[in-house]
């Protein structure tokens, strides 16, 4: 869990309209699903939204041994005596703060329970431990985030959560403003992040055939981070990007096919 009260606003690169109803799904106090690859920039949207807004943000990675405990608090052991601590949720609902749950949808079972009278009209978290029942208060308001290419029949989420939630989908940007977003956190010229980009494009084709999934604006920018560090290209482009995207020779031999394509 990581809370952030961010001075300066973090940099982000609006894709289409999602600033927008992310500040309206704000002032009415509904909760927001974001879906999308990895890298594709929605933890950094959140991140810049909560800034524009003034409030504090609580994230927490969800993973597959994440409790509902884990959100709301535990009684903890301090100096002898037994004391209750306050999960990330509880804070931010407690602050009016925003709570984003990335990858929600890995969580255990029992989150959802927790979720539901706090997604609804009733906008309630239940503290069962501490028999409390807080009444979210304006400006609280939870995010959550989830991958839909990662999914398998058991990692689904019900659409009973689903439909709780307005959703936004993400994908990677257009060539244009995804060269300005690497070019800009790498620090590499734009002339020479074009042809990342050209190449991601190339890859992203691949995914579903060969690849679980196409490579990430994130790995773009590790690449252009590189190469703008002075590392060549070839290295450069076998450890942050065909590395990362596969362990198998073949498909490895494919993306190096491409990058020959891109770079000649
Ligand atoms: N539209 C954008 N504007 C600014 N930066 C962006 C944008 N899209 C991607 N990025 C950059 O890509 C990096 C990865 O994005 P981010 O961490 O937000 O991904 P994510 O979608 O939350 O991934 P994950 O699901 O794996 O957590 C960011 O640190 C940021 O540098």
């Amino acid at each position: 869990m990581n809370m952030q009260v961010t001075p300066t606003l973090p940099f982000y690169q609006p894709t289409g309209r999602e600033c927008d109803l992310f500040e309206t799904a704000y002032d009415h106090g509904l909760p927001l699903l974001l879906k999308g690859p990895t890298g594709c920039g929605k933890t950094r949207f959140v991140e810049h939204m909560a800034a524009r807004l003034g409030k504090p943000l609580y994230t927490v990675a969800c993973h597959d041994d994440l409790s509902a405990a884990d959100l709301i608090g535990r009684y903890l052991l301090k100096g002898g005596e037994t004391v209750w601590v306050d999960g990330p949720l509880t804070r931010a609902v407690r602050e009016g703060g925003i709570c984003y749950l990335d990858e929600v949808v890995e969580a255990r079972k029992d989150v959802t329970v927790v979720l539901h009278p706090l997604t609804d009209t009733r906008r309630t978290l239940m503290i069962d431990r501490t028999s409390e029942e807080l009444v979210a208060p304006r400006g609280f308001m939870l995010v959550a985030s989830y991958n839909p290419g990662y999914q398998n029949v058991l990692k689904r989420l019900k659409p009973s959560t689903r439909q709780r939630f307005l959703s936004i989908a993400f994908d990677f940007p257009e060539a244009e403003t995804e060269i300005a977003v690497v070019a800009r956190e790498s620090g590499l010229e734009a002339g020479r992040v074009a042809p990342l980009v050209r190449l991601a494009g190339h890859i992203r084709n691949l995914s579903g055939m060969d690849l679980e999934e196409g490579v990430s604006t994130r790995l773009l920018i590790y690449a252009a981070t590189l190469m703008a560090g002075g590392m060549g290209v070839d290295q450069a482009l076998q450890a942050a990007v065909i590395e990362p995207l596969s362990d198998e020779p073949d498909v490895q031999l494919a993306l190096r096919d491409l990058v020959s394509t891109i770079y000649g």
